[in-house]
């Protein structure tokens, strides 16, 4: 995308954003909140109107039909809406929309891709359940596995592990890095947690005020400076196997002149849940 620029009731959110996403690669966004790292990711999804050019492995993205457009990018936004009553295999089924006809009806080719890719994601037992009734994680997964069943080249990830145990988010991330080195996938996501990003991200981009202020490998972007600057966090750049880890860290406590640290702890009762004996 070159001099990508997205305007929001009369504002400027994502302002003169150039980026390449290579094949295969993985680039992740990071900022603070408000940044515009979904207001970007869902103009390239061609959710958003956006001025400047966007293209698509070499087209651009203002030539494809709708359902061309859709057999090449899937988008993973943050809180899909979903229709009521609708259960996890129907949800992954609408994945398969830019294959089956107008009117038409799905292939078995369409229902072998949504069993494969609700087993992938550990999902099979709840193909039968209504989305509405699944944990934030597990409809998390979901959200995910429709975005795989539609086969796209480019995934558009929006925080896609935001509500994900740390077990989950890890699983998650293999999945689609493995997807990458076996059928080339190329993604784009958000990510708040810097230090998973740094592990999976080939390059990251910092985004403030909807403007690319760092791009680079995951070294160059994940700095104290640039994250004491831009998130105004205090935090402690480790280099791990796979990337720099993140720890925040707490300014340090002064001790009060009286010796406490604290909350008086005297007559606090606190709450207490559990089957104690308690008077009233
Ligand atoms: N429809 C809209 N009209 C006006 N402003 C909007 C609209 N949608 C989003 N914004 C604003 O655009 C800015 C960027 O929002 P966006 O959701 O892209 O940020 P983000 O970087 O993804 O933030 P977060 O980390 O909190 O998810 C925010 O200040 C938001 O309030």
């Amino acid at each position: 995308m070159a001099g990508l620029c997205v305007d929001l009731s009369g504002n400027r959110i994502v302002d003169h954003v150039d980026l390449t996403v290579h094949a295969g690669e993985w680039v992740t966004v990071i900022g603070p909140n408000g940044a515009g790292k979904s207001t970007l990711l869902r103009a390239v999804g061609g959710l958003l109107p956006a001025t400047g050019a966007i293209s698509l492995f070499g087209t651009p993205a203002g030539a494809l039909r709708r359902r061309d457009r859709a057999r090449i990018v899937a988008t993973v936004v943050q809180m899909p809406a979903v229709p009521p009553g609708m259960t996890v295999f129907d949800y992954t089924l609408l994945g398969r929309t830019p294959y089956i006809a107008p009117l038409g009806r799905e292939s078995a080719a369409d229902l072998a891709a949504v069993r494969d890719v609700l087993g992938q994601l550990d999902l099979d037992r709840f193909a039968d359940r209504q989305l509405a009734t699944l944990s934030g994680g597990e409809r998390q997964r979901v959200f995910l596995a429709r975005a795989l069943a539609q086969g796209a080249t480019l995934l558009l990830l929006d925080e896609p592990t935001s509500a994900l145990d740390i077990g989950h988010q890890q699983e998650v991330l293999e999945l689609v890095d493995q997807l990458r080195r076996d059928h080339g996938l190329t993604v784009l996501a958000t990510m708040h947690d810097l230090s998973l990003a740094g592990e999976y991200a080939d390059r990251m981009v910092l985004l403030a005020d909807g403007r690319v202020v760092a791009a680079g490998p995951p070294q160059d972007v994940l700095t104290e400076e640039l994250l004491a600057t831009h998130y105004r966090a205090r935090v402690r750049v480790i280099l791990g196997d796979h990337g720099p880890l993140v720890v925040p860290v707490r300014p340090r406590i002064v001790a009060r002149a009286d010796g406490g640290a604290g909350a008086d702890q005297g007559d606090a009762s606190g709450i207490s849940v559990g089957l104690g004996h308690h008077k009233t």
